[in-house]
């Protein structure tokens, strides 16, 4: 492509002045052009018509000296004749045989060349001669030349003053203005301190000034909303908006920071990692600010309990980290860790009443544990997992064994998100017998996983880890569904099998998922009020009682009896149990077991199904195995029965054949 061609970039001041420059003289030269040109073709005539005067006044001049042949009159004359401005030359020729011409010429002229004019000298008709005058050719050249100087003079001054008026006017009016407008911009481009320029004209230019002002207060009050944007973001990205800690991307640097001191100075560094127990729960139970100012209290808390040279961070929800310096001395990080665990049990007060929460903390040690800050924190994360799985509420510090443990419990996890693709969870059902008629009222749902490879695993090596990993709500649906799809099967069947129980764990209990999954299952199933029960252990129940009382309102809405499992392992409150209105109280395996020899279980048991009856509450004596047991638990007024007496669990298969096999008997009966 060929090259754009390029012009000189000129300022509008040098443009307008080469502007007006050109305006004022091209006009001026065309003019004058002009001017010349018609005078010069008025003059011609005029020069012709004296030319031939002169040429006439000549000859009639001559005719005398010419008659009388008087060449000394007839010389003077013709010098006369040539002194007349406009003639070069000139020649007589006579009439008279022998004569000869007489040529005469100006200085510098030559006869001859120059415009010739000829006429007769003529005496009464008689020619005397001829006389050639050779004028000047430069005649109105010189004329015009003459007047030109002249011309010039008043162009010039009318360029000069029309110019002056102009570049007045235009530099008042417009290269002024510019030159503001010009330093008006350049200030807000410089984004210093700007004074307003102030404007008083009226006119465009004007009206671009005082916009231009309006520009920079709205520019200047968008840019300071973006510096204090900017620095909001910068703030947040580095810092946790809800507590003010280090978020993880600045606690990541200072670990890092911290660690490679550490190695310089040969010091010791010791991480606390801190997961809050229960979080959870009290988000969903008292809403999103109830939990935040809860976090916002236990940061405080935490940022107090350490030194001010330690780091505090919130690296996500309830995660929190303390980094605390030379920490060489294993009993004082322990004592410290001691400390975070108080500080952070004690309940925080909220408008919406006392919370409690604890924690599970990790601890890991550079050097000696890890020799980088990443490692330190994955291994005070893996620790702290560890203190969790022990219950919450505790400190541990890191051992190498962990590593192999959260490599099982990630194994276990990924298993069991297969197991529930691949359908390998099965549902097992251990009948409810009436304790005197031995009629079937209903049976108990448990979970069994079919594992391709360890065979048919039990409730205990899956139900925690589920728990642990959050899997819990998705089995638990999958068991819920599965239970009504049987019951729905059995119904259909013509079987009667009572209420079907299935257990609910704690975190499945308070996930906001459950009603949900419980309303769609009944609907796709057809499953109708009392023919599924929710069995929940005492330890659920007695926490987070407004909560637990909100849950079991819409479970009771949906039709769903409750039992109470587990029942006198913990320590129920007889008024909130009446509050809660449950179908049945189920008497903990390991208080039948001893039954009928031990007088302490006797004692409580008996207790239990008094109560119970008191408060209208159906009793299921668990882990019945004895004919002894049995015929005790009747005799004191227990109504159901459960255990391996009865039948073991078994797959939907198995129990109902003994479904059958027991309606028949009472048929029979
Ligand atoms: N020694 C003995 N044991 C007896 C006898 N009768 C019944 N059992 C066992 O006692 C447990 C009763 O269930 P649980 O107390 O609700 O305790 C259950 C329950 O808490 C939990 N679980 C079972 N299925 C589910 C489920 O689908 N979801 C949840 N969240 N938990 C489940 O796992 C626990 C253990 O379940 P299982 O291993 O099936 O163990 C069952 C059952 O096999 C007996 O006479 N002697």
């Amino acid at each position: 492509m060929p090259e754009a061609r390029r012009w000189p970039t000129l300022s509008i001041r040098a443009s307008v002045i080469i502007g007006i420059a050109l305006a004022v003289i091209i006009p001026t030269v065309a003019l004058w052009k002009m001017e010349e040109r018609w005078t010069r073709q008025a003059q011609e005539p005029l020069v012709a018509q004296n030319r031939q005067a002169v040429l006439g006044l000549m000859t009639a001049d001559l005719v005398t000296p010419l008659w009388t042949m008087d060449e000394s009159a007839m010389l003077y004359r013709l010098q006369r004749g040539l002194m007349e401005p406009s003639v070069n030359s000139l020649r007589l020729t006579e009439n008279r045989p022998l004569s000869k011409p007489v040529e005469l010429s100006k200085t510098g002229a030559v006869v001859g060349q120059g415009v010739l004019y000829r006429a007769e000298v003529l005496h009464e008709g008689e020619r005397l001669g001829e006389l050639e005058i050779w004028f000047d050719p430069q005649q109105i050249e010189h004329a015009l030349a003459e007047r030109r100087t002249g011309t010039i003079q008043l162009a010039a001054l009318q360029v000069l003053l029309s110019g002056l008026v102009l570049v007045v006017i235009l530099t008042r009016r417009l290269l002024g203005p510019i030159q503001r407008l010009k330093q008006q911009a350049s200030q807000m481009a410089s984004r210093g301190t700007v004074v307003p320029t102030e404007w008083n004209r009226r006119d465009e230019l004007g009206e671009l000034g005082s916009h231009l002002n309006d520009v920079h207060t709205q520019v200047a009050e968008l840019f300071d909303q973006l510096e204090g944007q900017k620095a909001e973001l910068q703030r947040m990205a580095l810092q946790d908006t809800l507590t003010d800690l280090p978020n993880r991307a600045l606690f990541t640097e200072l670990a890092r920071a911290s660690v490679a001191a550490a190695h310089r100075d040969g010091k010791c560094l010791a991480l606390l990692f801190i997961d809050l127990d229960r979080f959870k729960p009290v988000n969903d139970t008292y809403g999103h600010a109830a939990g935040d100012a809860l976090l916002m209290t236990l940061a405080k808390r935490l940022r107090a309990v350490v030194r001010s040279s330690d780091v505090v961070a919130r690296l996500s929800g309830d995660e929190f980290t303390v980094l605390l310096h030379d920490a060489s001395q294993w009993d004082q990080v322990s004592a410290t860790a001691d400390r975070v665990l108080k500080e952070l049990e004690m309940p925080v007060h909220l408008p919406v009443g006392d919370i409690s929460v604890s924690a599970s903390i990790g601890v890991a040690f550079y050097p000696a544990d890890a020799s980088d800050h990443e490692t330190l924190v994955s291994y005070a994360d893996t620790a702290m997992y560890a203190a969790k799985n022990l219950g919450g509420s505790r400190t541990s510090f890191f051992r190498e064994e962990f590593n192999h443990q959260l490599q099982a419990a990630l194994q276990l996890e990924a298993e069991m998100r297969q197991a529930l693709e691949r359908n390998e969870f099965v549902l097992h059902y251990q009948p409810l017998v009436d304790a005197r008629s031995g009629a079937l009222l209903g049976c108990e749902a448990l979970i069994r996983w079919q594992h391709p490879i360890r065979g048919l695993l039990s409730p205990f090596h899956f139900i925690p880890a589920a728990e642990q990993c959050g899997l819990i709500s998705e089995l638990g649906a999958w068991t819920i569904r599965s239970a009504c799809q049987q019951i729905a099967r059995w119904k259909e069947a013509g079987l009667q099998v009572g209420t079907v129980a299935v257990n609910v764990s704690a975190l499945e209990f308070r996930h906001h998922r459950l009603l949900d999954t419980l309303t769609t299952a009944i609907a796709a199933s057809g499953v109708r009020p009392g023919e599924l029960e929710i069995e929940l252990t005492e330890s659920v129940l007695m926490t987070d009682i407004q909560t637990t009382q909100l849950i079991i309102e819409r479970l009771h809405a949906l039709g769903l009896p409750l039992s109470v499992d587990d029942f006198g392992t913990g320590y129920s409150s007889l008024s909130y149990l009446k509050h809660l209105r449950p179908a049945k109280l189920k008497i903990d395996r390991s208080f039948v077991k001893d039954l009928p020899g031990e007088e302490g279980d006797q004692v409580l048991v008996r207790a239990i199904v008094q109560l119970a009856h008191s408060l209208g509450i159906k009793v299921v004596a668990e882990g019945v195995e004895t004919e002894a047991q049995q015929a005790f638990l009747r005799d004191i007024g227990c109504e159901i029965l459960q255990g391996y007496l009865i039948s073991r669990p078994q797959d939907a298969k198995g129990f109902e054949a003994f479904a059958r096999r027991v309606s028949n008997t009472l048929v029979d009966a």
